[in-house]
């Protein structure tokens, strides 16, 4: 799901507030969020983007160019999962938005290339509101997301708190 005009505005101002050097993305799709994340970047920052679909590549060009951030905006094409272990980057900033039943590994991937302070953003932890109801012991994306909810919940290595925003919206701290 593509955040939408709302959660845009919300993702540009929060990454405005935060004015990273570098941003990571994971789950590009059509390259609406990161345009959005790359409105709040410093002068010299970087926002990197990972989009396992190799067949979004043109479409996000496209708007890449068109928004007039191409040259601070490195996609990849991949696995998340491969690829984060090889950054050689410190995020200040990172956007979580791909596969949710990966949530957790993404988080343990990511928190390595963090600092003291850096924001970790995860999106569609609410998952339309089932998380709060009685969970369907098949549906092991709910299952997923409600360990990762909790689990931020009573991480020590940062401060999280759930933002109702569209599909739920965590935003991490880092400590
Ligand atoms: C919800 S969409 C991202 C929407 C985008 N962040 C936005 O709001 O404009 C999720 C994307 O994650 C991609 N994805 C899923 N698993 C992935 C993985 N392991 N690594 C990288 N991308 C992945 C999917 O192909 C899909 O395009």
């Amino acid at each position: 799901m593509i955040s939408g005009h709302f959660q845009g505005r919300f993702l540009s101002i929060l990454s405005k507030i935060v004015r990273p050097k570098n941003i990571l993305e994971i789950g590009t799709y059509t390259g609406y969020s990161a345009i959005c994340l790359a409105e709040g970047l410093s002068q010299d920052g970087r926002l990197y983007t990972i989009e396992v679909n190799e067949e979004l590549c043109a479409i996000q060009q496209k708007y890449f160019i068109k928004s007039g951030f191409e040259n601070h905006i490195q996609p990849y094409i991949g696995d998340a999962l491969d690829l984060i272990p090889n950054m050689d980057v410190v995020f200040d900033l990172i956007f979580i938005d791909a596969e949710k039943k990966n949530y957790d590994a993404y988080f343990e991937a990511c928190i390595k290339k963090t600092r003291p302070g850096s924001v970790i953003l995860s999106d569609n932890v609410l998952w339309s509101g089932k998380v709060v109801e009685q969970v369907d012991s098949t549906d092991k994306t709910t299952q997923a997301l409600l360990r990762y909810n909790q689990k931020l919940q009573s991480d020590p290595r940062v401060e999280t708190v759930l933002l109702p925003i569209r599909d739920g919206l965590t935003l991490s701290r880092v400590l």
